[in-house]
């Protein structure tokens, strides 16, 4: 039977060619509703469903019985994990969130059917996409922001997809009421506390009004960063096999001020998972520039931690790990 899927969401769903078994991670919200739905519709009988419990919102248990009840009436084998996702000191609550969302997402593919799962798809649609490009640019992000959300990527062991970020989130509300799907709301999707709360209610409507095709332009504009984003990522490789890793810095100065830039980047990064603010690669620019003697000292802040000079190469470290383990 046909069903009234914008065509956005019919493209979309259309388009996405998963190799199966396919996990969706099932919320219980409007959006994971509708992938899942449409994804248990496309493939009957190999779609399963993952859920996690952030213990966080009173309403948790609230959203895992909807989630239990929805897959059992639709057949759908659901796992469910049940995460402590308390921030550390320092950390955002969402950031905690969503870090232990994933990690439990992949552990349940992995483990919580009789055979493993490799290919989990996520719901988010083309007004998150709008609104990570928006956050990206209110902290005066570099390209590899403003790419915003990838529609796929690989990391511990899977295969993440994301197949709606082209479709409008009203196409998926309008579907779910067109075939008399339930879901839940929630409540902390109300709060105006939360700055993509505050760009989804007040921002977004304001932009259909000036720009009815924001949703298609801002997206191309995601893939030309995430384009550019790739580039860089090529170079740095290339440069960082010239400097080595940590880097030797003769070898920095014979590099442009950019390249520079971004061969550190990507060596804290990679190597130390730490992002430094323009301010301190600037200054370590100026020092690198300026270290021509054996004695020149150089320690500056970078990230969660510091780089200094270790002979003639530079040196990241975290004091903090250094007094845990002497
Ligand atoms: N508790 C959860 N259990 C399983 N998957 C989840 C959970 N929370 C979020 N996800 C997945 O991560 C995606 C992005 O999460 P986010 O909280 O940004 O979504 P959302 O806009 O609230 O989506 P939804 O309406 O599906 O809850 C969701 O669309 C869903 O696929």
């Amino acid at each position: 039977m046909s069903t009234p899927m914008s065509p956005a969401f019919a493209q979309a769903i259309a388009a996405f060619a998963p190799p199966l078994p396919l996990a969706v991670a099932y919320s219980g919200g409007a959006d994971s509703s509708a992938l899942l739905r449409a994804c248990a519709q496309r493939w009957p009988g190999q779609v399963v469903a993952l859920h996690v419990h952030h213990g966080l919102q009173a309403a948790g248990d609230d959203f895992l019985q909807h989630c239990q009840a929805v897959c059992q009436e639709l057949a759908i084998p659901l796992a469910v994990a049940q995460v402590d996702a308390r921030h550390r000191p320092g950390q955002s609550p969402e950031d905690a969130a969503r870090q232990h969302r994933y990690a439990a997402l992949a552990e349940l593919a992995r483990t919580g059917f009789a055979q493993p799962v490799r290919h989990i798809a996520l719901a988010q649609h083309a007004d998150d996409q709008v609104e990570t490009l928006l956050l990206a640019l209110s902290r005066g992000a570099g390209v590899a922001g403003l790419a915003a959300m990838s529609a796929h990527w690989q990391a511990a062991g899977i295969d993440w997809h994301r197949p709606l970020l082209a479709v409008p989130g009203q196409d998926l509300r309008y579907w779910l009421r067109s075939i008399g799907a339930a879901w839940v709301e929630d409540p902390s999707n109300a709060d105006l506390r939360f700055t993509r709360n505050r760009i989804r209610q007040q921002l977004l409507p304001v932009l259909e009004q000036v720009f009815p095709h924001f949703r298609h332009t801002f997206a191309r504009s995601c893939a030309h960063a995430a384009q550019a984003k790739n580039l860089l990522h090529a170079l740095a490789e290339q440069d960082a096999a010239i400097t080595g890793l940590p880097p030797a810095i003769a070898a920095l100065q014979a590099l442009s001020a950019e390249r520079q830039s971004n061969v550190l980047r990507h060596w804290l990064l990679h190597c130390h998972g730490t992002t430094p603010s323009t301010a301190q690669l600037q200054a370590l620019l100026v020092q690198i520039a300026a270290c021509r003697t054996r004695g020149h000292h150089i320690q500056i802040k970078m990230g969660s931690g510091f780089v200094c000079r270790k002979g003639a190469n530079l040196h990241w470290y975290n004091p903090q790990v250094l007094v845990q383990k002497p």
